[in-house]
């Protein structure tokens, strides 16, 4: 199917009627079924609950800089006219899966891993495996037109059958690596930070996000369903996702930040910036978290993103409050972490808020237009969805976005993983490539 692109008037209402249908099933290992599902795939986990999905029932795609406007209208379109059958939980409704590019005008020249990934691109799935939090498991099978309800069982039924006699043999060794590239190297990166930190010191600049690439061949064919389980046991508390365009890479990673979720008019949102590493005991673990916590350094980088975080959902909010300022502690790193909530004043949709968020200082840096001219003219590599805001939302314009970091673009035998720091004002260039390369670890592991 044609992706709808444009304003409303491109989409016939009498073309996007959706019906949606569902049956409960066995537990389904999530890698065997992403294997099985046909693309555009998209994969998605969060607080206990985990979609894997495949094909199209509508896609939405836009670029340039009205795409958060432009997808949030044409959903409203599609979901106009939508019947979902009554026995359905709530997690199995209809709901667009997709996500941005970090920059407004990405530059796709038909030759990067990034082919294939528009500026913006949503898809509501042909079909959905849906593991709820409270244990059972769902196909779901989704059709728009005429006929849509009538398509919509028969896919089902096929579907149902298929999963439950699915082969869960993955390969359980990652494909290895054979040979890494840095863009930029350690030199390069050390010019990039250092005239980033003379530009903070010299004006009005206060941080900058400056990110890295690391591609990687890979000795075997990658199996990204493998990954992404992998990727499922290491970081069961993040967010995990990925998106498989049609005719394009993949795109998939395992953060820990939250970019907003909506639901209703409660908006939950939070700062995570400022990173040490894991030691190799609980004592070390509990060293290194102290010395984060007591980080003039780290502490003026996350203080930072909280006062703009709260500065960027002021228009939108009648309260907003922050938590209080913990350690986060991943598998390979330890942040700062603190949470932010506000009540919204009107019922704007999870997209609005999206684009007044994006990029937090977390990703971009403050002043952000001054930090994303600094990034554009320092970094040498395409972020394309790197950092960029993934996740869904619903009819109601309730949706939860994560910020794609710890995240990998792959075609053939070929990742390429990204990573960044936050640079102030007394960033030390050496200091920062040993944090940046922590960053790599959840992907890279996963690869090896
Ligand atoms: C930009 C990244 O991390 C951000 C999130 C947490 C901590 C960060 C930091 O300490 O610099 C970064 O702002 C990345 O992982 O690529």
């Amino acid at each position: 199917m044609e992706p709808l692109r444009g304003d409303e008037s491109s989409v016939d209402p009498g073309e996007t009627t959706i019906a949606t249908r569902g049956r409960e099933v066995g537990p389904v290992p999530v890698g065997a079924v992403l294997r099985e599902l046909p693309r555009p795939a998209v994969a998605w986990s969060e607080a206990g609950q985990q979609v894997a999905a495949g094909g199209s029932a509508a896609t939405i795609a836009a670029d340039g800089p009205g795409r958060f406007d432009t997808v949030r209208r044409a959903g409203e379109a599609l979901f106009a006219g939508r019947t979902v059958a009554s026995d359905l939980p709530r997690a199995a409704r209809p709901r667009l899966f997709g996500g941005f590019a970090f920059h407004e005008d990405d530059k796709d020249d038909g030759q990067s891993q990034w082919d294939g990934f528009p500026d913006a691109q949503f898809v509501l799935p042909a079909v959905q495996v849906v593991s709820d939090a409270d244990g059972s498991t769902w196909v779901v099978a989704t059709a728009t037109g005429p006929s849509a309800a009538s398509t919509a069982d028969e896919r089902l039924g096929e579907w149902a059958e298929r999963v439950a006699s699915l082969d869960d043999e993955l390969p359980t060794g990652g494909p290895g690596i054979e040979r890494r590239t840095y863009t930029p190297d350690d030199a390069g990166w050390r010019r990039q930070v250092e005239a980033a930190v003379e530009r903070i010191e010299r004006g009005t600049l206060r941080k900058v996000v400056l990110a890295q690439a690391l591609t990687v061949d890979l000795r075997d064919e990658l199996s990204v369903p493998a990954v992404y389980a992998r990727l499922s046991e290491t970081y069961p508390d993040c967010f995990r996702f990925l998106v498989a365009p049609e005719g394009g890479g993949q795109f998939f990673g395992a953060t820990p930040e939250r970019l907003v979720s909506r639901d209703g008019r409660t908006v939950t949102t939070e700062a995570l910036a400022g990173s040490t590493g894991r030691g190799d005991t609980p004592e070390e673990d509990e060293w290194l978290a102290s010395e984060l916590q007591e980080s003039a350094k780290d502490s003026h980088e996350h203080e930072l993103v909280v006062e703009a975080i709260k500065a960027q959902l002021d228009p939108f909010a009648t309260s907003i409050s922050t938590g209080d300022r913990t350690v986060r502690r991943l598998a390979t790193v330890q942040h700062l972490q603190t949470p932010v909530t506000a009540e919204l004043a009107e019922d704007d949709h999870v997209l609005s808020l999206v684009e007044a968020l994006h990029p937090t200082p977390a990703v971009g840096g403050l002043p952000p237009d001054e930090a994303l001219e600094t990034i554009t003219e320092t970094e040498t590599f395409e972020r394309g969805w790197y950092a960029s805001p993934v996740g869904w939302f619903d009819a109601d314009g309730d949706g939860t976005f994560a910020v794609a970091i710890r995240s990998a673009v792959a075609t053939g035998r070929r990742a390429t993983l990204f990573a960044g720091n936050g640079i102030v004002g007394d960033s030390d260039p050496d200091r920062e490539w040993d944090e940046v390369q922590l960053k790599y670890r959840p992907v890279l592991d996963a690869l090896e």
